[in-house]
């Protein structure tokens, strides 16, 4: 896709005032590429949590929450530019860096999810995830305004990744959330969705650990299940939403990718501190 032309308003999701998502904006080719080096990459790449794995790429976070940079992988950032596709998309223009400096590539089988969290405040208030090999629903939640209510599902501490490594997904809250997502949207394999301003700051965002999505005819419009229905392009996918139906998981990758402000200062320097 010529990302030059990329205009973020073509691709608002209906509905939100701060979701973006783009179809087709990777190729399959580029799909297949992405996959088979993240398959390749070295054991050490991997970091193994509970219930999936996941690579880190950018370089780790210190307690106090600053990037100790590390080179990405020349497949985001040279063939293919992942980063700069993001970066002319405007989505990053008034973070630190204009782009994003860090990528958490989560692995999810079949029947692998990620529980309901934030991604938290290490980050520039923006992520633009890019899916591979197969679709997820992915839901927004909100918090519980009454919190009298008997029992809900609580905010994990750090639900979403390894804490060990630092960074993410980890908001610690506690509160109560509200079960029914406010959003959800269907990612397509090779499509960029990119969640800002409210959704980021105070909401949730998971996936469910389900084998399959399915999907009742339960009296609501395609539109209101799946809030960028009409931007799909999967028919198939487009048919189980509409009519009920479902729609089998395969192996998915998410380059979930976002700008940390704060970076320790360069190795030299880093060094020298270590060393006092
Ligand atoms: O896989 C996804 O699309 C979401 C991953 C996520 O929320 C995270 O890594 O914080
Ligand atoms: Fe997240």
């Amino acid at each position: 896709m010529s990302s030059k032309t990329i205009d973020l308003n073509d691709y608002l999701v209906p509905g939100t005032a701060n979701t973006y998502y783009i179809p087709e904006f990777i190729t399959e080719d580029e799909e297949e590429y992405l996959i088979r080096k993240i398959d390749e990459a070295p054991q050490p790449w991997w970091k193994r949590l509970q219930n999936r794995r996941l690579q880190i790429w950018g370089g780790d976070l210190t307690a106090k929450k600053a990037l100790i940079p590390q080179d990405m992988p020349s497949f985001v950032t040279q063939y293919p530019d992942i980063i700069g596709r993001i970066r002319d998309t405007g989505a990053f223009k008034s973070s630190a860096h204009g782009q994003p400096n860090h990528v958490i590539m989560n692995e999810y089988a079949p029947g692998q999810g990620i529980m309901p969290h934030e991604d938290g405040p290490a980050y520039h208030p923006v992520v633009a995830t890019l899916s591979l090999g197969s679709h997820a629903v992915f839901h927004y939640y909100k918090y519980k305004t009454d919190t009298t209510e008997g029992a809900s599902p609580q905010a994990e501490r750090s639900a979403g990744t390894t804490t060990a490594a630092g960074p993410m997904s980890a908001t610690g809250s506690g509160k109560p959330i509200d079960p029914t997502p406010i959003l959800s949207l269907l990612l397509e394999p090779r499509s960029l969705v990119i969640t800002t301003s409210s959704l980021y700051t105070s909401h949730l965002h998971g996936i469910d650990e389900v084998q399959e999505d399915r999907f009742e005819a339960d009296g609501r419009t395609p539109q209101q299940r799946i809030a960028n229905y009409d931007m799909l392009r999967s028919q198939q996918a487009k048919e189980a939403i509409a009519n009920g139906g479902k729609l089998e998981r395969g192996m998915r990758f998410s380059l979930t990718c976002r700008d940390v402000e704060k970076v320790a200062a360069g190795g030299g320097a880093l060094f020298k501190k270590l060393r006092g």
